[in-house]
C-alpha cells in the first residue's frame, strides 16, 4: 500500500470519506485534485470542513485536516480543474479514484486512465443510492455504456396543461432561457416591462389557451390571473401561508400568490439591469438568487393558475437543478467499497486476474442496504475511448513546425491523408486552404508539453491521439516518437461489423438485466408512480412499458422514496423489481391503461420459498422474477 500513489479527483461529499477510508486502511501517498472552495452548503456532510474554512480551497483543508487520520502520509493538495491535467500527470499513480459531480470531468479522466493504462475507480451516489464502477484497462470504460440524455417532457404538457410542479419548473425556465439568455441589451428595459410579461405569462397566455375550446373539454380549466395591478389589489389581509411557521427560513416557506406576483416583478427588473450591466445575455443557474427568485415565482403562479399545489424556493430550486438531496450514509457506504475496490485493482496490477474487481450498486431502502457487485464487463467494441490509438511524440515544440509534425508522424503511421486537430481547433486539414498554418510553430497554436493533438485520416477510419512530451534539448528535426505497445493501425471492415454486431448483443443484454449508468445517478425523474390502486400490490408506473424491457436499475432509482412514501413497500432489489414482503411482484404491460384493464394485466411472480430466506441474507439481495 505505501510504495501505491493514488489520485483522488474530487474531495467534496463521497471524496472526503474516501480519504479517510485510504488514510485509515494504510495507504500513504495521495493526491488529492479539487477545482472548488468550500461553501456553507458543503458543511453538512463534508465533515472534515468546519465553517471557518467557507471560501478556502477544499484540496489545501483536506489535506490538512486528514492529517490527524495519519500524521506522516504524503497528501498532495491541487487546487485545480482536473482537465488541465496531461497524460503525465495520470501516469504517475497505481490508481485513479473519481468523486466527482459531472459527467465531463469524469469522462476526462477515464480518457487520461485509458491513455495512461491507468485503471479507474470511479464513485457516485444520488440520495439513497450509489455505485462504485471499476474501470481497468482493457475491459469496460466509463463511456463503454452511453450516458443516456435526461428526461424530456412531452411539450404539450409543459406549454397547455401542466400537471405537477415539475412541469411548471421546466416551463418556468424555458421563458427565463427566452427572456433573458437569448439577446445581448443596451439599455434597461422600461419600467413596464416586468408587467408585460406579467399578462404575457399569466393572463394573455392563459387565455389563449382557453381559446382552443376542443382541448379543455372533461379537463380542469387555468384561470387567468388579469393584470399585475388587478391581482395585486386583491392582496386583502393575507401574508404568507403557515404565520405558525415564520421561524423558517424564506427559502423554506410558501407564500400567497400576490406575494410571488410582487417579487416576479421584481427579479424582471433586476435580472435585466444585470444584463445590461454584464453586456451579456444570461445563464440559468440554480445558485444565482435572483434567477432562482424568477423561476421560483413564475412556477408557483402558473402551478396556482392550473390549481397545482405551489412550493417553497428551496423545493422548486431542488427541481429546477434536478438535485437530489445527499444522503451522508450512501456517501460513507460508497466510499468505503471503492477504498476496498482500490486494494483490488492493485492486487490485479500485480496479478492481472480481475475476478476480486467488482463494480457495486448500493441502494438503501427503509432498514436495510442493498448492495448488488457484478463482474467487470469486456469494453464495447464500438466505444471510441476503448477503440482510442496514442503514441507519444517527444519534441521541442517551440521549434518544431506543425508541417513537420504533420508529415514525420503520418509517414511512420502510414497515413494517407492527415488533419491535425487539437482541443477543438483545427490546425490544418488537406481540403481547406490552411496552408499558412503549415508554416507555423506548434507552441503558437499552444501545444505545449502534456498536450494531445489528433491526427485524422481523411481517407479511412483511422484516429491517432498524439501525446506530446516537450524536451527543450531537442532540435527540430530530432524528434521521438514512441509507440505504446502495438503500431496503431486502421480500423478493418471486419473490426467494424464485428464492433457493431456485439453492440446490438450488449444492448440486448442490457435491456434484459444489466444496470447502466446515467449522469447524475437518479438525478433524472425517469420513473414516476401515478397511483397505487390497490393498497397492498399493485402500483401504476408512467412508463410501465420501459419497464419491462428494461429491467433497469437508472429507473428504479427513485422508486424507493416514493414507495414508502405512497405504501408500506420494503423490498426493491437493485435490478428493479419492486416487492412487498418478498411475495408480491406486479408489473404492467401497456402505457395508460384504464384501471380494469390493468387489473387484468397484473402477473403476480411467484412467492419466494421461505428455505431461500437464508440466500436472501447472505446477499441481502431480494432476486423476484418478473414472469
Ligand atoms: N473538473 C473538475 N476538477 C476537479 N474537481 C472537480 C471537477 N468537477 C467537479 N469537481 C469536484 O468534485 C466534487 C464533487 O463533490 P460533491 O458531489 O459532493 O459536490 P459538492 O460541490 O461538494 O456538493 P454539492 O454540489 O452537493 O453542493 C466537488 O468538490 C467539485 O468541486
Ligand atoms: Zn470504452
Amino acid at each position: 500500500m505505501e510504495q501505491n500513489k493514488l489520485l483522488l479527483i474530487g474531495v467534496g461529499g463521497i471524496g472526503s470519506e474516501i480519504i479517510k477510508c485510504l488514510l485509515l486502511s494504510g495507504y500513504t501517498e495521495i493526491t488529492c485534485v479539487d477545482l472548488d472552495t468550500i461553501e456553507l452548503s458543503n458543511l453538512n456532510r463534508q465533515f472534515l470542513f468546519r465553517e471557518a474554512d467557507i471560501g478556502k480551497s477544499k484540496s489545501q483543508v483536506i489535506c490538512e485536516r486528514s492529517k490527524r487520520f495519519n500524521g506522516s502520509a504524503k497528501l498532495v493538495p491541487l487546487h485545480c480543474d482536473i482537465k488541465t491535467k496531461g497524460p503525465s500527470f495520470f501516469s504517475q499513480f497505481s490508481v485513479v479514484i473519481t468523486a466527482l459531480d459531472n459527467v465531463g470531468a469524469r469522462k476526462y479522466a477515464n480518457m487520461m486512465c485509458r491513455i495512461t493504462k491507468t485503471p479507474m475507480v470511479d464513485t457516485g451516489s444520488a440520495g439513497f443510492n450509489g455505485q462504485v464502477e471499476v474501470f481497468l484497462p482493457g475491459l469496460k470504460c466509463f463511456e463503454c455504456t452511453p450516458i443516456q440524455p435526461p428526461k424530456t417532457y412531452p411539450v404539450c404538457t409543459i406549454r397547455r396543461n401542466p400537471e405537477k410542479m415539475v412541469h411548471c419548473v421546466v416551463w418556468a425556465k424555458e421563458e427565463f432561457k427566452k427572456e433573458f439568455c437569448s439577446k445581448t441589451y443596451d439599455s434597461a428595459e422600461d419600467e413596464q416591462s416586468g408587467e408585460l410579461l406579467f399578462l404575457k405569462y399569466f393572463d394573455q397566455g392563459i387565455k389563449d389557451l382557453l381559446a382552443l375550446k376542443d382541448f379543455w373539454k372533461g379537463k380542469r380549466k387555468p384561470t387567468p390571473l388579469g393584470n399585475s395591478k388587478a391581482f395585486l389589489s386583491e392582496k386583502k389581509e393575507k401574508t404568507e401561508k403557515g404565520q405558525e411557521k415564520n421561524d423558517q427560513p424564506q427559502e423554506m416557506r410558501i407564500f400567497e400568490p400576490q406575494e410571488y406576483a410582487t417579487l416576479f416583478l421584481k427579479s424582471v427588473r433586476e435580472l435585466a439591469k444585470n444584463r445590461v450591466q454584464l453586456r451579456r445575455p444570461l445563464i440559468f443557474d440554480k445558485d444565482d438568487p435572483l434567477a432562482l427568485a424568477f423561476v421560483a415565482c413564475v412556477a408557483n403562479l402558473r402551478a396556482f393558475i392550473f390549481g397545482i399545489t405551489m412550493q417553497s424556493t428551496f423545493e422548486i430550486k431542488g427541481i429546477a437543478g434536478s438535485i437530489i438531496p445527499a444522503v451522508a450514509s450512501t456517501n460513507a457506504i460508497v466510499a468505503g467499497i471503492a477504498v476496498k475496490e482500490v486494494t483490488n485493482v492493485l492486487g490485479w496490477l500485480k496479478t492481472k486476474k480481475d475476478e476480486s474487481c467488482k463494480s457495486t450498486w448500493v441502494g438503501i431502502p427503509p432498514k436495510r442496504i442493498l448492495l448488488q457487485p457484478f463482474r467487470l464487463e469486456n469494453s464495447n467494441k464500438k466505444c471510441l475511448v476503448c477503440k482510442l490509438q496514442c503514441i507519444t511524440l517527444k519534441v521541442n515544440v517551440h521549434q518544431i513546425l506543425v508541417k513537420t509534425l504533420i508529415k514525420e508522424v503520418a509517414k511512420e503511421l502510414d497515413f494517407e491523408s492527415a488533419t491535425l486537430g487539437f482541443g477543438s481547433n483545427c490546425i490544418y486539414d488537406p481540403y481547406d486552404e490552411m496552408e499558412e498554418n503549415l508554416e507555423k510553430k506548434c507552441y503558437q497554436f499552444k501545444i505545449e508539453h502534456d498536450s494531445i493533438v489528433e491526427l485524422d485520416d481523411t481517407e479511412i477510419d483511422f484516429n491517432v491521439k498524439v501525446i506530446i512530451v516537450h524536451d527543450p534539448q531537442i532540435k527540430e528535426q530530432n524528434f521521438q516518437i514512441i509507440f505504446h505497445g502495438e503500431k496503431p493501425k486502421p480500423t478493418t471492415k471486419e473490426e467494424e461489423e464485428e464492433g457493431e454486431e456485439e453492440e446490438e448483443e450488449e444492448e440486448d443484454s442490457q435491456s434484459k438485466n444489466k444496470p447502466s449508468i446515467v449522469e447524475n445517478v437518479g438525478a433524472s425523474e425517469t420513473i414516476e408512480i401515478i397511483d397505487l390502486i390497490d393498497e397492498s400490490e399493485t402500483i401504476i408506473l408512467n412508463k410501465p412499458n420501459v419497464i419491462k424491457e428494461n429491467k433497469n436499475l437508472n429507473l428504479f432509482k427513485q422508486l424507493p422514496s416514493q414507495l414508502e412514501r405512497k405504501r408500506n413497500f420494503t423490498n426493491i432489489s437493485a435490478n428493479g423489481e419492486i416487492g412487498k414482503n418478498n411475495d408480491k411482484i406486479i408489473h404492467i404491460e401497456k402505457d395508460e391503461l384504464d384501471e380494469k384493464e390493468i387489473k387484468q394485466n397484473i402477473k403476480k411472480t411467484r412467492k419466494i420459498p421461505k428455505n431461500d430466506k437464508k440466500d436472501q441474507k447472505k446477499t441481502e439481495i431480494i432476486s423476484i422474477d418478473f414472469d
